[in-house]
């Protein structure tokens, strides 16, 4: 049985909250003195970069593990350092774990069928090296491209059910430019509810625990309420996990109609608002350190306030 939609209820419950942090480290934004020292140690080089990014995205982790059930680390930002740079997420994911957070990795992966497998083995599956299993990446999640449609899905299922793991497929995202696509309608469906029927169906089948929710969850942005009105609708086995809160505009009452009565059923995404909140409107630098625990208290106050999600305290 794959229990990852119990998991993520169970940390939420734990927590008291669906707020979930965002780990988006960008260079020209760290604090003054982390880049200093980073250079100072190994000139301007992605090695400085990634050096800036353990130790700024480890302090983050370590002040918000006791606050949010799960943390979700944006591969670009890591990817962009070179080596460097993923070896320092593979680090953080195990900081993450050790913390006792679940990790989501947003890769937004897919391709053909057969190589889709290897994403899947990679992120939340195994390889085998003669008798040993190995996990990678160790993720409890993975962010997932719909677009190569159902083979390139099903080798994402089949490694979570395998692993207890779970995928957050794109069905509606939260950038501006997303309706040209998501929204374009064929024979009385969109192309957003389209997906969302398949992963419904999915994860409704592979769903037997108390909670309700599978281990297939659905991405659905804070900038489209009425969507995620509908389509939470359409999804009742779905976890969603709801992009677009903070920086993007999107307010904790946008975000409502994505929990069921008990305050279950989504996590809500902050990444900005909270690694950067001690960055002023005039690119000053107001002191860093405690400020991510000050900005995830005040997200999940907002969620409470706000949202069914107060129901959990
Ligand atoms: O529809 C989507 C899917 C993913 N994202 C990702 O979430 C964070 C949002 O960062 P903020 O700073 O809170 O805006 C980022 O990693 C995106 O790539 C999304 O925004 N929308």
């Amino acid at each position: 049985m794959n229990d990852f939609g119990q998991r993520l209820s169970d940390a939420i419950l734990a927590k008291k909250t669906p707020a979930m942090v965002g780990i988006d480290p960008r260079w020209e934004l760290l604090p003054e003195e982390l880049r200093r020292d980073a250079v100072a140690e190994h000139g301007e080089t992605t090695k400085a970069v990634a050096q800036g990014y353990q130790v700024f995205c480890q302090r983050v982790l370590d002040e918000v593990a006791d606050l949010v059930p799960v943390v979700k680390f944006q591969m670009a930002f890591f990817e962009a350092a070179g080596a460097e740079g993923l070896l320092v997420l593979s680090q953080l994911v195990d900081h993450a774990h050790d913390a006792g957070l679940l990790v989501v990795l947003d890769g937004k992966r897919n391709d053909i069928g057969s190589t889709a497998a290897a994403y899947a083995n990679a992120y939340v599956g195994s390889i085998g090296i003669g008798s040993t299993t190995l996990r990678p990446w160790n993720a409890d999640a993975l962010t997932v491209s719909p677009y190569l449609g159902t083979e390139g899905i099903n080798p994402f299922v089949e490694s979570c059910d395998k692993h207890g793991t779970g995928i957050f497929v794109l069905v509606r995202t939260s950038n501006p430019g997303a309706g040209a696509i998501q929204e374009l309608s064929a024979e009385g469906r969109s192309v957003c509810e389209r997906v969302a029927d398949l992963v419904e169906g999915a994860s409704a089948s592979l769903t037997s625990t108390p909670d309700g929710y599978g281990p297939l969850g659905a991405v659905v942005g804070a900038t489209v309420p009425e969507q995620l009105v509908a389509l939470r609708k359409r999804m009742p086995h779905v976890p969603l996990l709801i992009p677009g809160y903070g920086a993007q505009g999107g307010s904790a009452a946008d975000t409502s109609a994505g929990f069921d009565e008990r305050g279950l059923g989504a996590v809500v995404n902050s990444s900005r608002a909270i690694l950067f909140s001690y960055r002023l409107k005039d690119g000053a630098e107001a002191p860093w350190k405690d400020s991510f625990a000050t900005a995830a208290r005040r997200m999940i106050d907002d969620l409470a306030t706000h949202t069914p999600a107060g129901r959990l305290r």
